[in-house]
């Protein structure tokens, strides 16, 4: 059997000339000199006093690395820990890897790959089995073992043709509007329960709330013209909520008013009927965009014209890095039962290793194993599969997995294959 690519290698230590560091969010002298990498890398404004003083807030308790060059602090990366849910509604603890950026001085000399070892290396000595991170661009992560785990869709709906089906689930549930602030422990609640039952879902913290209720800390937060909708089942408890932004506009007197769909979580299926049928009827509105959304978005079945409902964009979300291969592969749920033995390359990376996944009707044992593997893949592609989000049979026609024989993809394939498509609602 040929053995998979496998990332570049990852000898210990950072690369000559980088010193890694940790930096002292109290230390506002040094949070500033550290927020202007970032707030450069992101092509933002230069992050002012007030702007590090929110800064502070929102990162106390995450860990700061910088990558120091020559004495002078030119790359950043942010960690802190998550939790994740896992296919069978597991939920892990994970390291969530962000702000990383190098100066446009110091590109291209190891920096970043300096900072990413170290943290990567502390979330294993911490016992975590899982990383994850957005990529601001698909080459970067996968040399550091990441794989693309979940996907998000762009959804635009035609309002003129946006009735629902007869059949759309529905009860006696309530939508009400109300002020997203006075209600904010209800809309925790209800993402808590969705974010729980679907893998792909990631926690939320405190300050990613703090974040999205305070308006104008960030471009693209919810702000005086967003509107939130909370719905309740018929029990009278909160199942569902929609936080929603329109802009008017028109063609002489002819609205073409827009509605910017910003976060749509439901619990049941009768609540997200209701949060849809709600964003697709208000007047005035023609068109309602919901980017962030899951790429088999129900909204298209329950309409009566499903063209009404168009997909307008896809791209990776969520990727995965395995730092665990035993930890990570035995915390999952598997539907269908299988035995398959794994050889995962992972150059100087700690996924390393040889493992038997023997799933029964009684739960799984992931076990080190001396045998010869019925399939073999890098560290970046076990990040993609662990979710379920992505085919082992895709993986393998694309030469990301390769197999002992015919037998072994199509088994590989049926046990990693979630019972949902993974979705991650959640920008960090
Ligand atoms: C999780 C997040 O925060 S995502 C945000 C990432 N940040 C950004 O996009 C901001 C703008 N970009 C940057 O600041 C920098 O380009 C970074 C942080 C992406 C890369 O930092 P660098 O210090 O230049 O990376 P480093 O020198 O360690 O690169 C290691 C390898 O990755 C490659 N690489 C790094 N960035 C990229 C990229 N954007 N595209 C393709 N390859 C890349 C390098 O070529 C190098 O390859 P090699 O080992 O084969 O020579």
């Amino acid at each position: 059997m040929t053995q998979p690519r496998p990332p570049a290698p990852a000898p210990a230590g950072p690369a000559p000339g980088v010193r890694v560091t940790d930096v002292d969010v109290e230390d506002v002298d040094e949070l500033t000199r550290w927020a202007l990498v970032p707030a450069t890398g992101f092509m933002e404004p230069r992050p002012s006093a007030e702007d590090v003083a929110k800064r502070q807030r929102r990162v106390r308790g995450h860990r700061l690395l910088g990558g120091v060059v020559g004495g002078r602090l030119v790359g950043s990366l942010r960690s802190f820990d998550t939790e994740l849910t896992l296919p069978g509604a597991r939920v892990v603890p994970a390291n969530a890897v962000s702000s990383v950026a190098v100066l446009p001085t110091h590109r291209r000399r190891g920096v970043l790959t300096s900072m990413m070892r170290t943290d990567l290396a502390r979330a294993r000595e911490r016992g975590q089995a899982l990383a994850v991170l957005i990529a601001s661009e698909a080459p970067i992560y996968g040399r550091y073992g990441f794989g693309a785990a979940t996907e998000e869709a762009t959804w635009t709906l035609d309002t003129t043709s946006s009735r629902l089906r007869e059949d759309a689930p529905a009860d006696a549930g309530t939508v009400e509007l109300v002020e997203a602030a006075a209600v904010r422990a209800q809309l925790q609640a209800v993402h808590d329960g969705a974010r729980r039952a679907r893998a792909g879902g990631l926690r939320r913290e405190e300050r990613w709330w703090d974040l999205v209720l305070d308006p104008g800390a960030v471009s693209g937060a919810w702000d005086a013209r967003t509107r939130t909708v909370l719905r309740r089942g018929p029990d009278g408890t909160p199942d569902g909520y929609c936080t929603y932004t329109t802009t008017e506009s028109s063609r002489g007197r002819v609205s073409t008013a827009q509605l910017r769909v910003d976060d749509l979580t439901a619990t049941t299926p009768q609540a997200l009927r209701a949060l849809w049928e709600l964003v697709a009827s208000v007047d005035l509105v023609r068109t309602v965009r919901a980017a962030h959304r899951p790429v088999d978005e129900v909204l298209p079945w329950l309409l009566r014209d499903p063209r009404a409902a168009q997909r307008t964009g896809q791209d990776d979300f969520l990727w995965v890095r395995v730092l665990d291969t035993a930890a990570a592969l035995g915390a999952r749920g598997y539907d269908a039962p299988g035995r398959l033995v794994l050889r995962v390359h992972d150059e100087g990376g700690p996924a390393a290793g040889t493992v038997l996944l023997d799933a029964g009707a009684d739960g799984v044992e992931v076990t080190r194993t001396d045998a010869e593997p019925d399939v073999e893949l890098a560290a970046d592609a076990l990040g993609s599969l662990l979710l379920g989000g992505v085919d082992a049979a895709l993986l393998a026609r694309a030469g990301r997995l390769r197999a002992r024989d015919g037998a072994a993809v199509p088994s590989a394939a049926a046990l990693f294959r979630g019972a949902e498509v993974p979705w991650c609602a959640t920008e960090f």
